[in-house]
C-alpha cells in the first residue's frame, strides 16, 4: 500500500448491465487528492492498518474497485446507504444491519475514534462497511483526551493502544479489531470493510434501482462473473436473520445512559417498572434508556414463549429492533399476538413491524428503505415534527390494519407509517429509534410509554385522540364505550336533548378545530394545537375549547396570549365574540372579549381586550404548542 501517495484513483467499471442485452464496460476516474484531511495527502503518515485490493460487485453488473481495510475473503449482502453524519460506531454495532453492507454517504468516517459507551451490541453483525475515506487520524472524544499515550493490551474484551501517529486508540471490543501485529501496532476490523469507493455514485444507483445485493471480495482467484453470479443467487427476503443475533438465554440489564443524556426528567429514581424486552437484535441504548427511565429490565431471547413472559408479571413488554424480513419470523409474530391485550406493549422498528403483523396488518419491502439520522416524522397526535434516526427496509401498510388501530406517526419524506397505537389494547410502536445515539433526541420521551403508567399518560395527556369523526378526550371515549350498549337499546326512547348529547359525544362534528376555524374565516392558530378537545354547537354557535392546563403562547408578532383550561365563545363568520377564558398582555394582562377579522380578504385581526387593537392575521395562521403556566 502506498498511503503517502498524493492522489489515488477510484476506478469504477460496469460489466453486464442488468437491463441491457449488450455488455458494456466503462470507467470513471475520480481523484481523492483533496478529500483526505487526515494526513494521508501530506505524505507523512501511513495508515495503521493493512489494506488489500477489493471488488464490490453489485447484482446490476457494476463492479467497484476498492481498498479493503477489514476482513479478508468474500462476503455477500444487501447494500443500503446511510445518510448519518455521525454515529458510525453505533451503526457498525447495530445488529439490525445483519446481512447488509452499510454504505455511508458521509465521505469522512473514523475521525472521532471509538469509545466504550457507544457500543450497540457485543458483536458486529453487519455484512460489511463501505465508505469513501477512512480517517487515519482521529480526535479523541471529550473525556478521552487525557488518557496516557501508552500501549496496553487489556486482557478480555478491551484494548487500549497507540497508533503510530501517537493518538490514543481505544478498541472497545475485541471483535472490532484484532491485533494484527502487536509490535507494529496495526489493527484491523474483523468485519468486511472497504474505502476508496465512489459512494456517491453507488448511492445514486441505489436510489434509482432500490437496494441491491452485492458481493465484496478480496480474493483475486474469484472472477467477476463468479461474484456477480453469487450476488444474483443470494436473497435477503424471507430469511430469519433474528435467530442469528438474539441472545440465547434471559439476562438482566442495569446499565443506564450517562449524565450527558439527562436532557429530560427520565423519572430517574422515582418508581421501578419491570419490563421484559424481547431481543430481536436489541440495541444497547434502548436498554440503557429504559433503565434511565426507571425500568428493571429482563432481556429474553426472540423465541421466549409469551406464557413465560406473562408468568414474570411485567409492567410492560418491549419488542426490539432487529434485522431482516418481519414476515420471515412467524414465531415472533405469534408471541407478540399472545401478549397484546395482556400487558402494555411497545415496539421499536422490527418490534413495530411485528406488532403490525400481529394485529393482522401487512408489511412490505421499501425501495431503498430509510437509513439515517435526519428523517422528519409528524406526530399526528400533537402535529409536531420530530427529527428521527431510522434504519429499516420494511414498513407496515396502514391500509391493512384493522379498525381501532391508530396511525400516530407519519414519515414526512414519503408518507409511510412511522407509528401505531391502540389505547384499548395498550400498545404503541415506532418505526424509528427514539433511543438513537448520538441522536436526534426529539422522540426520546416516547420510551417512557413502555409501562402502563407511561402509556396511560401518553394516551391521555399527549393531547387528544382523534376518533373517526370528532376530537374527543380519552375519558369521553371511555364513557362512550361504557354506555354505548345501553344507548343503542334506548336511543329510540331518549328525549331530544339526550339524543343531542349522545350524538355530540358519538361524534357528529367532523373536523379538527383548525379546520373549523378556517371554515369560519378565522386564522387556525388562535388556539393552541395541544388542546384536549373541543365542542361546537351549531344551533347556537357556542364553541368550547378544552386545554390540558392553563397555558400561554407567544405569537409571531410578539403578542402573548394566555388560555384558561376552558375557553368559551360564540363563533360566527370572521368573529369569535363573548370570549371567556382568554387573556392578552397589554402592559398588564387583559381579558380578550372578542376577536374578529376586518373583512373577508383583510390580513388584519382585531382584538378587543380593554381597547380595540389591530394585529397581523398572518401571526395566527399556524397552530402552535402552548407552554404550561401556573395560573390563568
Ligand atoms: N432496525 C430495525 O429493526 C430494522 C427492521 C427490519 N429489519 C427492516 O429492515 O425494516
Amino acid at each position: 500500500m502506498d498511503c503517502a501517495a498524493r492522489t489515488h484513483s477510484v476506478v469504477f467499471s460496469a460489466l453486464f448491465p442488468k437491463n441491457s442485452a449488450n455488455s458494456r464496460v466503462f470507467t470513471v476516474k475520480c481523484s481523492s487528492k483533496n478529500l483526505s484531511l487526515d494526513g494521508a495527502s501530506s505524505g507523512l503518515v501511513e495508515r495503521p492498518w493493512k489494506v488489500a485490493d477489493a471488488r464490490l460487485v453489485l447484482e446490476d453488473g457494476s463492479i467497484w474497485k476498492a481498498k479493503s481495510f477489514g476482513a479478508r475473503g468474500t462476503q455477500v449482502g444487501e447494500v443500503v446507504f446511510n445518510t448519518s453524519l455521525t454515529g458510525y460506531q453505533e451503526i457498525i454495532t447495530d445488529p439490525s444491519y445483519a446481512g447488509q453492507f452499510v454504505l455511508m454517504t458521509n465521505p469522512h468516517i473514523g475521525n472521532t475514534g471509538m469509545n466504550f459507551d457507544d457500543e450497540e451490541s457485543v458483536q458486529c453483525f453487519l455484512a460489511g462497511l463501505v465508505i469513501r475515506s477512512l480517517s487515519i487520524r482521529f480526535a479523541p472524544q471529550i473525556g478521552d483526551a487525557q488518557r496516557p499515550l501508552v500501549t496496553i493490551w487489556l486482557k478480555g474484551t478491551s484494548w487500549v493502544y497507540v497508533s503510530p501517529i501517537r493518538v490514543v486508540y481505544k478498541a472497545t471490543s475485541h471483535f472490532h479489531f484484532k491485533l494484527w501485529n502487536s509490535s507494529s501496532l496495526i489493527y484491523q476490523p474483523l468485519y468486511h470493510a472497504t474505502d476508496d469507493v465512489d459512494t456517491r455514485a453507488i448511492t445514486r444507483r441505489l436510489r434509482e434501482d432500490g437496494s441491491l445485493i452485492g458481493v465484496l471480495s478480496t480474493e483475486n482467484s474469484k472472477s467477476d462473473e463468479e461474484l456477480l453470479e453469487m450476488s444474483r443467487t443470494w436473497d435477503i427476503v424471507g430469511v430469519d436473520l433474528i435467530s442469528g443475533v438474539s441472545c440465547k438465554s434471559p439476562y438482566q440489564w442495569i446499565d443506564r445512559t450517562g449524565s450527558d443524556w439527562e436532557f429530560n426528567d427520565n423519572g430517574r429514581n422515582k418508581e421501578t417498572f419491570n419490563v421484559v424486552a424481547y431481543d430481536f437484535g436489541i440495541k444497547h441504548n434502548i436498554l440503557r434508556r429504559l433503565a434511565s427511565y426507571g425500568c428493571k429490565i429482563t432481556v429474553v431471547p426472540s423465541t421466549w414463549p409469551a406464557s413465560e413472559t406473562l408468568k414474570m408479571n411485567p409492567d410492560g413488554v418491549l419488542f426490539s429492533n432487529g434485522p431482516g424480513d418481519p414476515s420471515a419470523v412467524p414465531y415472533a409474530v405469534e408471541a407478540v399476538k399472545e401478549l397484546i391485550g395482556e400487558v402494555p406493549v411497545f415496539g421499536i422498528c422490527m418490534g413495530h413491524q411485528l406488532l403490525g403483523q400481529a394485529l393482522g396488518g401487512k408489511t412490505f419491502k421499501m425501495k431503498f428503505g430509510h437509513h439515517g439520522g435526519n428523517h422528519p416524522v409528524r406526530n399526528l397526535r400533537n402535529g409536531c415534527v420530530e427529527i428521527s434516526a431510522q434504519n429499516h427496509n420494511y414498513a407496515v401498510d396502514p391500509e391493512s390494519l384493522p379498525d381501532g388501530v391508530e396511525v400516530t406517526h407519519v414519515n414526512l419524506n414519503d408518507g409511510s407509517c412511522a407509528g401505531l397505537a391502540s389505547s384499548k389494547m395498550k400498545l404503541m410502536s415506532l418505526q424509528y429509534h427514539p433511543e438513537a445515539s448520538p441522536g436526534p433526541h426529539d422522540s426520546d420521551p416516547a420510551l417512557s410509554v413502555v409501562t402502563e403508567i407511561g402509556m396511560d399518560k401518553a394516551l391521555t395527556t399527549v393531547v387528544s385522540l382523534k376518533s373517526s369523526t370528532f376530537w374527543v378526550s380519552k375519558k369521553a371515549k371511555q364513557e362512550i364505550s361504557n354506555i354505548s350498549n345501553d344507548l343503542s337499546n334506548l336511543s329510540n326512547t331518549v328525549e331530544e336533548k339526550a339524543k343531542w348529547i349522545f350524538n355530540k359525544l358519538k361524534g357528529k362534528p367532523t373536523k379538527s378545530l383548525p379546520d373549523l376555524l378556517r371554515e369560519y374565516n378565522l386564522p387556525c392558530g388562535l388556539f393552541p394545537q395541544n388542546i384536549t378537545c373541543y365542542e361546537f354547537d351549531e344551533s347556537n354557535s357556542k364553541l368550547i375549547v378544552y386545554l390540558p392546563s392553563t397555558c400561554e403562547i407567544c405569537f409571531k408578532d410578539s403578542s402573548v396570549m394566555r388560555y384558561a383550561t376552558r375557553v368559551k365563545g360564540t363563533l360566527s363568520r370572521g368573529k369569535l365574540a363573548g370570549v371567556d377564558g382568554m387573556k392578552t398582555k397589554v402592559l398588564v394582562w387583559v381579558k380578550v372579549t372578542s376577536i374578529n377579522v376586518e373583512s373577508y380578504k383583510s390580513d388584519k385581526l382585531w382584538f378587543n381586550a380593554g381597547v380595540k387593537k389591530s394585529r397581523s392575521k398572518v401571526a395566527y395562521e399556524i397552530p402552535r404548542d402552548a407552554v404550561k403556566v401556573e395560573e390563568f
